[in-house]
This record gives C-alpha cells, sequence and structure tokens, in this order.
C-alpha cells in the first residue's frame, strides 16, 4: 500500500476550495505505485486522482504540470492538470506539493495485445509530434551525467563480466554524437503500468515525471524494450513490427535515426539495468520496493548488443 501520506477527508475538502470541482463525496488511497502518495477524489462533478509528491521538490514541479496540460490540449490521452481561476495547479497539502488530475479510464496491463501495442505506438508518435509545439525544456535527470555517477556506485558489486559490460557500454554511449538526431519532449519511461487501458482502447499514459528534452527515438526504444519482448527480453518480431509501423505511420524515422537505432536500443537498456541495479544495491531504509529485476535488462543489454 503506497499511502505515504495520510489525508483526511476535511483536509482535502480544504484543499479543493480554490478549485470548481463541486462536493467532495469520497476520498480513497490508492495502492500501486512506490514513489508518490496517489489518492482517488469523488466529487459530485467528476472522478480526480489526487498526488502527494514525496521526493520532489515544488520547483521541478511546474514542467511537469505544464506539459501534461499541453499535451491534453494538444488530445493526446493523459491526465489534465485541474487549475483554479488564477491557472494555479500546484498547492501544498500537509506540506508537500499536490496536484489533480483526471482521472483517465481503465487500468494497466501486464499482458499487452497487438491492438494495445499498436494503440500504444500511435500514441506516442502523436506525443512526439504534439511536444514539439512544448518550448520548456527540462533536462534528462538520466542522462549522461547520472550514467557514470551510478555506473560508479554499482559497479563494485558486480560480477567481473558484468563490470566488463558495463564499462564498455558506457564508453560506447559516451562517444555517440547524437545531435543530429530529432530531439522534444519524451515520456522516458513509456513501462506497461504507466499506461492504461479500457479494453484495447487506450486510456492514456501515466507518470510523466521522467519526461525531459532528449532524443525522440530513444523514447521508442525505451518503449520496444519493454512492449515487444519475451520473458526473456528478446524481440517478438510481430510486436515490433506492428508498434514501428504504427509509430512510422505517424512520424517516420529519419535516415539518422535509422542509422542510430541499435545505438539507442542499447541506450535503454543500459538506462533501465542502471537504475534497477542502483536500486537492487541500494535499498532505501523502510522504503516499499517493488524488485525490480536488474537481469532481465541486462540480458535485454546483451541482447541489443548482440544485434549490431
Ligand atoms: N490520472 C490517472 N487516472 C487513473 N488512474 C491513475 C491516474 N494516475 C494514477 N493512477 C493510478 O494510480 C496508480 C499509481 O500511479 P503512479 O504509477 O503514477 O504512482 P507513483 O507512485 O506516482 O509512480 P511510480 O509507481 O511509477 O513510482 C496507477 O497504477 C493507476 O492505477
Ligand atoms: N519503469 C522503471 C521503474 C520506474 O522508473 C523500471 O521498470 O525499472
Amino acid at each position: 500500500m503506497s499511502v505515504f501520506t495520510t489525508l483526511s477527508i476535511e483536509e482535502v475538502r480544504q484543499w479543493l476550495g480554490p478549485f470548481n470541482v463541486g462536493e467532495l463525496h469520497t476520498l480513497r488511497g490508492i495502492a500501486a505505485g512506490i514513489t508518490n502518495t496517489n489518492y482517488f477524489v469523488e466529487t459530485s462533478q467528476a472522478r480526480f486522482v489526487l498526488t502527494v509528491f514525496e521526493k520532489n521538490d515544488f520547483d521541478e514541479l511546474p514542467y511537469f504540470v505544464h506539459l501534461m496540460a499541453h499535451l491534453s490540449k494538444h488530445d493526446i490521452l493523459c491526465p489534465t492538470p485541474i487549475a483554479d481561476a488564477q491557472g494555479v495547479a500546484l498547492r501544498r497539502i500537509h506540506g508537500k506539493p499536490a496536484l489533480m488530475v483526471s482521472c483517465l479510464k481503465g487500468r494497466d496491463v501486464s499482458a499487452p495485445n497487438l491492438a494495445q501495442i499498436e494503440a500504444v505506438a500511435t500514441t506516442l508518435a502523436h506525443m512526439h509530434v504534439a511536444g514539439m509545439q512544448f518550448h520548456e525544456q527540462s533536462h534528462n535527470q538520466r542522462g549522461q551525467g547520472w550514467r557514470v555517477m551510478t555506473a560508479q556506485q554499482v559497479l563494485p558489486k558486480l560480477l567481473p563480466t558484468q563490470q566488463h559490460l558495463l564499462q564498455e557500454e558506457l564508453e560506447f554511449q559516451h562517444g555517440l554524437d547524437l545531435s543530429a538526431l530529432p530531439h522534444g519532449v519524451i515520456h522516458g519511461d513509456l513501462f506497461r503500468d504507466n499506461v492504461l487501458f479500457d479494453g484495447d482502447a487506450l486510456g492514456g499514459f501515466i507518470d510523466f515525471y521522467y519526461a525531459c528534452h532528449d532524443v525522440l527515438a530513444y523514447d521508442v526504444a525505451i518503449a520496444v524494450n519493454e512492449w515487444c519482448v519475451d520473458t526473456a527480453g528478446t524481440f517478438v518480431d510481430e510486436k515490433l513490427a506492428v508498434f514501428m509501423n504504427a509509430y512510422q505511420a505517424v512520424r517516420p524515422f529519419t535516415a539518422d535515426e535509422k542509422a542510430y537505432w541499435p545505438a539507442l536500443l542499447r541506450r535503454a537498456a543500459l538506462r533501465f539495468w542502471l537504475s534497477r541495479l542502483y536500486d537492487f544495491h541500494y535499498p532505501v531504509a523502510g522504503e516499499l520496493t517493488h524488485a525490480k529485476d536488474p537481469a532481465h535488462f541486462e540480458r535485454v543489454l546483451l541482447n541489443r548488443k548482440a544485434l549490431v
């Protein structure tokens, strides 16, 4: 149960004061999620999700709020931030930043079918296109600097063969010049638990808190490494073809993106191998962690290297 901050119905009723959302009816903590506290808030008008940010400073949140508002306005299925008459969406509750967003339909699926994979790819491409008109930029907190720092922390914990693989990959990625590739808003963490479905219809993307300005095709690589693989991390050709065709029907890859595709698949695998290694070897005391297996992404990385 990931409700770190317990809110009373009276506290939320007061917090809702400036928003034109009707009368508060019910408040229900959401069990899923490992970083923030989330509640379903039901009012006389609609259902919403209230997020209490447990780790972010107030200052780093406006980018995400503006981004979701921008994407919603461009018909990308994602949570719409609820703002008051002055346009303020972020307000403190219990001393922590909090945001209320629209509640999307559906739930996450662990074994997506081809229609669902196609819907994710199409929406991702539309999101990338819509993001080109979003003019705020946030750097990738999981980029080169983070890779090097995290690798230093996990290297002593690894077997010699793993150390070799990690060092080789870091050097390979460091040597790449991706400046010619199209950049824009990326989701950065488009895993199955961050996409809701209502049957085969996409409910929407959630959890934009790794979104940033980076290489668009890298976001595609993150997604296909998650959506188009078997349990061993090997691509399932049919799924990969469905994803890439659907994505490129909206935003075809440039020649540079095609040339760097294998390297981007490796970068995406390395990103999640590293974060999972870090979380595994440095668990935060008392924190609830839904164990994410680093070995899976080590296999994905080895597999993507073998493709080159
Ligand atoms: N806008 C939304 N509409 C409907 N359900 C939502 C929405 N936002 C979140 N949820 C539900 O709340 C759950 C937890 O949300 P989320 O995954 O964003 O948690 P988190 O702790 O903020 O992030 P993470 O678990 O990735 O660290 C989701 O699995 C989903 O069921
Ligand atoms: N999606 C990530 C966790 C959150 O960033 C993973 O599966 O490792």
